[in-house]
């Protein structure tokens, strides 16, 4: 790089350790008031940086990235999901993309069974409840939600995020049964007692509760399409907290409406930040807005990957966290 220190703009706040430990590094431009860029402040970060840090919410389309000057060598994504990075065109510009993976991993796998946990045990209903102060004391047949202990689990996305899951949904009695493009390593299988479905379809139609952990790809938008939905057992509940994209969720909420489900909870959304609004009527629906990975300690050390990833990649060395150039 010709400069002696590059130029990094950082599109969010990060942690103030990081922020700090950045700018002794770097000559960098911070984001003070946290607002979202803008379509224009993200051309105009492109145009100038050496290196950009972006989050989630920062759509780098292809025609974002055309706009990128010759100078931005590197995409140090502070998150794991790359889906609002157009990997095509940054490929084709030579641009290097790293994410933060591993680090968050236990973090939303704990989240996600808090949320596997708070539909079919009515953990949101009935806190509103005493907020509403309607609540008249204990009855036998009061508030009565559905046993988790003996249920299936069915994981869509078998990887780090839907292993960790896994663990822990084994200690809390479920069966577990996967899907994901390749079978397990069979000792890893074996030691998560998982069953594997090559058949999403059959997965769907024999599973309690279904979460989802694959990336948001091409190949997978809306991969619980309507007619998938429909295979689900009435009884079944439906886990998000990987992107909203993945489920069709018109098609979700529309089952909801219906009776075809027994409920949901998500953390992420198709057109994050709106919500739909039929989603907030329903109390058979848990919503959190996009906390899975949301721990001090985890953006901590998510802030650590990015500076090593930039620092390692500025020094002339092949960042350890690569999206981009494929490692194949
Ligand atoms: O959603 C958060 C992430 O992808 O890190």
């Amino acid at each position: 790089m010709a400069k002696q220190k590059p130029l990094v703009v950082v599109t969010r706040r990060l942690p103030d350790a990081i922020e700090t430990r950045m700018m002794e590094l770097f000559d960098c431009r911070l984001n003070m008031d946290d607002h979202a860029f803008t379509r224009e402040e993200l051309i105009a970060a492109v145009a100038e940086a050496d290196v950009l840090v972006p989050t989630v919410t920062d759509r780098l389309d292809k025609g974002v990235l055309a706009q990128a000057g010759p100078q931005l060598r590197l995409i140090a994504n502070f998150g794991n999901g790359v889906d609002h990075i157009d990997l095509n065109t940054a490929q084709q510009r030579g641009i290097t993309v790293t994410n933060t993976p591993d680090v968050l991993t236990e973090d939303t796998a704990d989240m996600t069974m808090a949320m596997i946990l708070s539909v079919p045990r009515r953990v949101s209903e009935g806190e509103r409840l005493i907020r509403s102060g309607k609540w008249e004391g204990w009855s036998p047949t009061h508030m009565l939600g559905h046993r988790i202990w003996g249920k299936r689990l069915g994981i869509i996305g078998m990887g780090r995020i839907g292993q960790a899951v896994a663990r822990r949904a084994r200690g809390f009695g479920m069966a577990i049964h996967y899907h994901n493009r390749q079978r397990l390593h069979p000792e890893i299988e074996q030691e998560l007692e998982a069953t594997y479905w090559e058949s999403l379809d059959q997965m769907l139609a024999r599973t309690d509760v279904i979460t989802v952990h694959c990336p948001h790809t091409p190949a997978t938008y809306h991969l619980l399409s309507a007619r998938r939905l429909k295979l689900l057992r009435e009884h079944a509940y439906v886990v998000n907290t990987a992107r909203g994209e993945v489920i069709d969720e018109s098609a979700l909420v529309r089952m909801l409406q219906q009776g075809e489900l027994a409920g949901a909870a998500l953390d992420v959304f198709e057109h994050e930040p709106s919500v739909n609004p039929k989603l907030l009527e329903m109390d058979n629906v848990v919503l959190l807005p996009h906390m899975g990975s949301a721990t001090i300690e985890g953006r901590v050390d998510m802030g650590e990957k990015v500076l090593v990833n930039i620092k390692t990649f500025v020094d002339g060395h092949k960042p350890p966290d690569r999206v981009l150039p494929n490692l194949v």
